[in-house]
């Protein structure tokens, strides 16, 4: 349904980079509903990796296919509505919840579902909030949620998770992955998540994207790359890490 070939991305600071690639030789194939957590150090690549798949950055070598259409066939609008990039940091637009939660609707034509927005909102801990009040007034976790929310109406076939959950505590973290997982479960979307944390790769996930040497070093199914990483620096990784993982 995605397939990626040979994508490579040049470094930001060509001067400065010890590599002349931000990631290289990346090739893959996902299915649809296939559920990818991407791990590895910091500085791998791994956010501008998930920003190249959803075209806010341009790949300088390689190819992205999804649904048999390159992305050079296919505007970036179209493509962007079909995968649907989630930050780190949630950017909100002035206006009201509510006005943050139509805009990505209303930018691709399509009517603004508010019975799903509800229901959304309930999932992910946010039933208290009133939508008419400002975005600015909400706290960081409750933004990353909305900002979370609002890719989601748009029904998108692959969903980027960009650490969604890393300004959140315990239970909203947990209220998120369970709304993604209902939603993975009824939609049968495609999800690719960043983490840090190991335990959430390893609940979360059916395959694992490690990243290492700026590159996919290891592609596996997420319960075979905790058992038996087929790396050293894989092995040395989850070592470092070992305490936050339930095998
Ligand atoms: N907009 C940018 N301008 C300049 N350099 C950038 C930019 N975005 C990323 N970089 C650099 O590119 C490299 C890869 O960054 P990226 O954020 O993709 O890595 P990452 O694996 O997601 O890291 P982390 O786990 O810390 O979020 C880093 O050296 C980073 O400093």
């Amino acid at each position: 349904m995605l397939e990626i070939h040979d994508l490579a991305k040049l470094s930001y600071d060509q001067e400065n980079s010890k590599s002349p690639y931000t990631f290289a030789g990346i090739s893959a194939h996902m299915q649809q509903g296939e559920r990818i957590s991407l791990i590895g150090a910091s500085g791998q690549g791994k956010s501008t990796l998930l920003r190249t798949l959803a075209l806010l950055n341009t790949p300088d070598e390689g190819d992205m296919i999804y649904e048999r259409a390159s992305f050079r066939e296919v505007g970036p609008r179209h493509w962007r509505k079909q995968i649907c990039y989630v930050a780190q940091q949630a950017v909100m637009l002035p206006g009201s919840i509510e006005d943050n939660l139509c805009v990505a609707s209303r930018l691709h034509g399509q009517p603004f579902d508010r019975k799903l927005a509800d229901q959304l909102l309930e999932a992910s801990g946010l039933e208290h909030l009133d939508i008419k009040k400002q975005a600015s007034d909400m706290s960081g976790g409750e933004m990353q949620r909305i900002a979370l929310i609002r890719s989601m109406l748009l029904r998108p076939g692959v969903l980027l998770l960009d650490e969604v959950t890393s300004s959140l505590d315990t239970i909203s973290t947990r209220a998120v992955e369970k709304l993604l997982q209902g939603w993975h479960a009824s939609e049968g979307t495609t999800l690719i998540w960043v983490t840090h944390e190991l335990e959430q790769a390893a609940r979360t996930s059916d395959r694992v994207w490690y990243m290492s040497s700026n590159t996919i070093l290891e592609d596996a199914p997420t319960a075979e790359f905790f058992r038996k990483p087929a790396t050293e620096s894989a092995r040395t990784f989850i070592q470092y890490n070992e305490n936050e993982v339930q095998p």
